[in-house]
């Protein structure tokens, strides 16, 4: 390797490193890095990238190979999420020709030097759902998502006309599911504002599980910024939607959204929902209930996976009794033979199959169907879906 490049390697390697000291994972780690070169200014653009690359791809790693130091550690994770790389070359040319090989050869070679356990990537497999493909779902935690976006209904060909006019590479998963390349920056584009919205796969594959009618009534009891919402919605314009969330500020960002779209006539609450909802709500039913529950997140952590290595198993009882509790209190508002559809976008048993087999056995409801969104096959969030109805 030629003097200069061997300098700058070694340099992408300090910039890593302060880049991990200062982090204390109080915050998601993009907004620490957005900071963090903020005042670092003498970092040019690549120098941003090559650290944005390194940090993350270390995060990749999990809790894998503690046994070595931090560098070392950064030699393994460049090694298994890049099929290029001047640091594995400078620093391990033993492994370059291996580089090309799949995510999961390269964790099987790394596991047969006696390196690293594949299961210590993601050190909970065993609280997963059943229905996780564990071999499937560790080789996705080393790939980066794609960024999917979902197409305002009626308006593809002038969504993909923009994209075109604008080189913007994409794949088209049908009429309304567009995937890109991470990292590619929307905002530029004002003419696309109102057409499409950020929103993962699986979250778009929940809509499957919703099935809405003209005119019905629907509650979306955790509406954050209104994701599924904005789903619903468009799927079934004409729907007459409640929307509540812990707080007014939360749901500010949803009248922004809607607003852009042209929703108009929608009804807004605060609710906590540890709470019986009654004397907000009264004797109102609805003819379904989205109940997207706050949950670990889990499926979501190939696109934060800074959260492996901080996350506690505690956490998981502690989701899944905070989900019981909300679907408790908004059991009752689902009128009878219609669906209370569960979301979370997590992969644990727990905030699961667990709290649908206590709505099944507690809130007087049959289950109609029930499904892991396995988006971790379509470089997607991986998120859990059922849909169930008031007996
Ligand atoms: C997974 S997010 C919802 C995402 C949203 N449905 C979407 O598609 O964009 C869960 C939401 O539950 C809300 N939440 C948490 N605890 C709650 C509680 N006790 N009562 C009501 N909502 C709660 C959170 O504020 C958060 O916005």
């Amino acid at each position: 390797m030629a003097e200069l490049s061997e300098k700058r390697v070694y340099q992408q390697i300090r910039n890593f490193e302060r880049a991990m000291d200062g982090f204390e994972g109080h915050q998601p780690f993009s907004r620490y890095l957005t900071t963090f070169f903020k005042e670092n200014k003498q970092m040019g653009s690549s120098d941003r990238k090559s650290t944005s690359r390194l940090c993350y791809n270390y995060f990749r790693l999990g809790a894998a190979a503690p046994q070595l130091s931090q560098q070392r550690r950064l030699v393994l994770a460049e090694f298994l999420c890049e099929k290029d790389s001047p640091l594995v070359s400078l620093l391990e040319p033993a492994y370059l020709e291996k580089l090309g090989l799949s995510v999961g050869e390269k964790i099987a070679f790394l596991e047969s030097e006696g390196l690293i356990k594949s299961e210590d990537l993601f050190p909970f497999t065993a609280y997963f759902s059943p229905q996780i493909d564990t071999k499937l779902f560790l080789e996705s935690q080393l790939v980066q998502p794609h960024l999917y976006i979902r197409i305002k209904r009626g308006k593809n060909k002038i969504v993909r006309a923009i994209l075109d006019e604008n080189q913007i590479p994409y794949h088209e998963l049908d009429d309304q599911t567009i995937a890109l390349a991470n990292g590619t920056s929307l905002q530029r584009f004002s003419t696309l504002e109102g057409l499409v919205e950020v929103q993962d796969l699986s979250s778009q594959r929940t809509l499957a599980f919703m099935k809405p009618a003209e005119r019905e009534s629907w509650w979306d009891a955790c509406a954050a910024s209104g994701g599924k919402s904005l789903l619903l919605m468009d799927a079934c314009p004409s729907i007459n939607l409640l929307v509540s969330d812990l707080r007014m500020s939360i749901l500010r960002n949803l009248d922004e959204r809607f607003d852009l779209v042209g929703i108009k006539h929608y009804r807004k609450k605060i609710l906590d929902l540890t709470k019986d909802p009654y004397p907000i709500l009264g004797n109102e039913k609805f003819d379904g209930v989205l109940l997207d529950a706050p949950c670990t997140g889990s499926g979501t952590w190939g696109r934060t996976p800074e959260m492996i290595r901080q996350f506690k198993t505690v956490k998981i009882e502690e989701f899944s009794t905070l989900q019981k509790t909300i679907a408790s209190h908004v059991a009752g508002y689902v009128k009878v033979g219609k669906p209370l559809i569960y979301i979370t976008c997590s992969i644990f048993k727990a905030e699961n199959e667990e709290v649908v087999d206590y709505i099944l056995n507690n809130l007087g409801f049959e289950l109609e169907s029930m499904r892991c969104l396995d988006g971790y096959t379509e470089r997607a969030d991986s998120m859990f879906v059922a849909r169930l109805i008031k007996k």
